[in-house]
């Protein structure tokens, strides 16, 4: 029997259309013994959701026979034909519909980052606790087949030898000063800044690469950091994070709105070899090469799946929630917990305060 699992969609934007593409393209391959079905769009307006709908393509053929509905926000919350919400807006609106989708009884998977602070994203985790339901961050990176075997390479063939530097960056140039102040990598107000957005990226290649274990059971480590704050918005448009373990190995991280990084994007050095990974988008690992000091053949790895990428979390989820769980091992709550306090400190050392830093509720 395959698993079959009810979406709704919350917020008909850039980043649900390429998640819903990966739904549809699984449905239209059948091959995964997995089922998602997209039941609603909840949208701000009526006609936005009704183009969603037509520009992802979601139809009778790839939607089990489904047309999905588009609702209001308060709507889709109560509707009972939803299992699971995917939330798809700015960071900043993730606590408030969290709890209302939770409170409307659905399982979540919600967009990085999971909320602006530790604090908030504590109170969700413990909600999702108390009413018995999934909740995980969409760090859809972590989910890659190419992740798994990377770190199979790493850490139990050992092809590098002994892991000592990572270089780990997300630069692109989001042309700011020509973005409107209101849009959401600007405004202080919808947590703008690259560190939430991008810079997150380069802290989980750091938390997958220089630790094999995840959540309540990572290896300890330490970290500085610098953050320029951009004169008109307030924000970070440029952060450099140094982590250092207690065996010395060291990671440099960086984010940038201002510039466009070089590939590769990543490179993580060993005493007997290099990882490099390069990609159209650094949240998403779709190839890498490992070359070998010795002169050896370089293994290479390349996704030629067709999909976005948010097909393996989103399978991942499906799993959890047939199987009863609540929480995912790839990405647990610790681990989103972890990242938060890191980003919070980061923060803080640069006096980068948002408006929901200090709400009580
Ligand atoms: N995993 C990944 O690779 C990516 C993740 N993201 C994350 O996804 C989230 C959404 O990003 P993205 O899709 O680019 O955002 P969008 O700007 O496309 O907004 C998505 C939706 O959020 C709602 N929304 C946007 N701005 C406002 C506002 N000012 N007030 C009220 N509602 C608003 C709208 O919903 P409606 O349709 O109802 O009007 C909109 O369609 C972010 O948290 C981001 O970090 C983003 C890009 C890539
Ligand atoms: O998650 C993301 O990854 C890709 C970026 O372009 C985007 O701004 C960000 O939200």
């Amino acid at each position: 029997m395959p698993i079959t699992l009810r979406w709704g969609i919350l917020g008909a934007g850039n980043i649900s259309s390429q998640f819903v593409h990966d739904l549809v393209l699984n449905n239209s391959r059948a091959d995964s013994g997995i089922i998602h079905i997209v039941r609603s769009i909840g949208c701000s307006s009526t006609s936005k959701g009704q183009d969603f709908i037509k520009d992802c393509n979601i139809n009778s053929t790839n939607n089990e026979g489904i047309a999905p509905v588009v609702q209001s926000y308060d709507d889709f919350y109560q509707n009972p034909e939803i299992d699971i919400v995917y939330v798809g807006t700015p960071h900043t609106f993730h606590k408030v519909q969290v709890t209302k989708s939770l409170e409307g009884g659905k399982h979540v998977l919600c967009e990085k980052p999971f909320t602006v602070n530790k604090k908030d994203a504590e109170k969700l985790f413990q909600l999702a606790k108390d009413k018995k339901l999934f909740l995980m961050e969409a760090v859809w990176t972590r989910f890659f087949p190419s992740i798994k075997l990377l770190k199979k390479y790493v850490y139990e063939d050992k092809v590098i030898g002994d892991v000592h530097r990572l270089f780990s960056d997300f630069a692109w140039n989001a042309d700011i000063p020509n973005l409107e102040p209101t849009n959401r990598l600007r405004d202080v107000n919808l947590g703008g800044g690259s560190l939430l957005d991008i810079g997150i990226y380069s802290i989980t290649y750091s938390r997958i690469l220089l630790d094999n274990a995840v959540g309540e059971s990572h290896t300890k480590f330490e970290f500085k950091s610098f953050m320029s704050l951009d004169a008109r918005d307030g924000v970070d448009y440029n952060t450099s994070i140094i982590v250092q373990y207690a065996d010395g190995k060291q990671g440099i991280l960086s984010c940038c709105n201002y510039t466009t990084g070089k590939m590769p994007f990543l490179r993580l050095e060993g005493t007997k070899g290099v990882v490099e990974m390069s990609s159209d988008n650094p949240a998403r690992p779709r190839q890498f090469k490992i070359t070998f000091d010795d002169g050896r053949d370089p293994i290479e790895y390349k996704d030629e799946s067709g999909y976005n990428g948010f097909i393996y979390e989103a399978n991942a989820v499906a799993r959890d929630i047939a199987a009863g769980k609540i929480e995912n091992d790839t990405m647990p709550a610790a681990e989103t917990l972890l990242v938060m306090e890191i980003m919070d400190k980061i923060r803080e050392d640069a006096g980068l305060v948002y408006p929901q830093d200090g709400q009580l509720i």
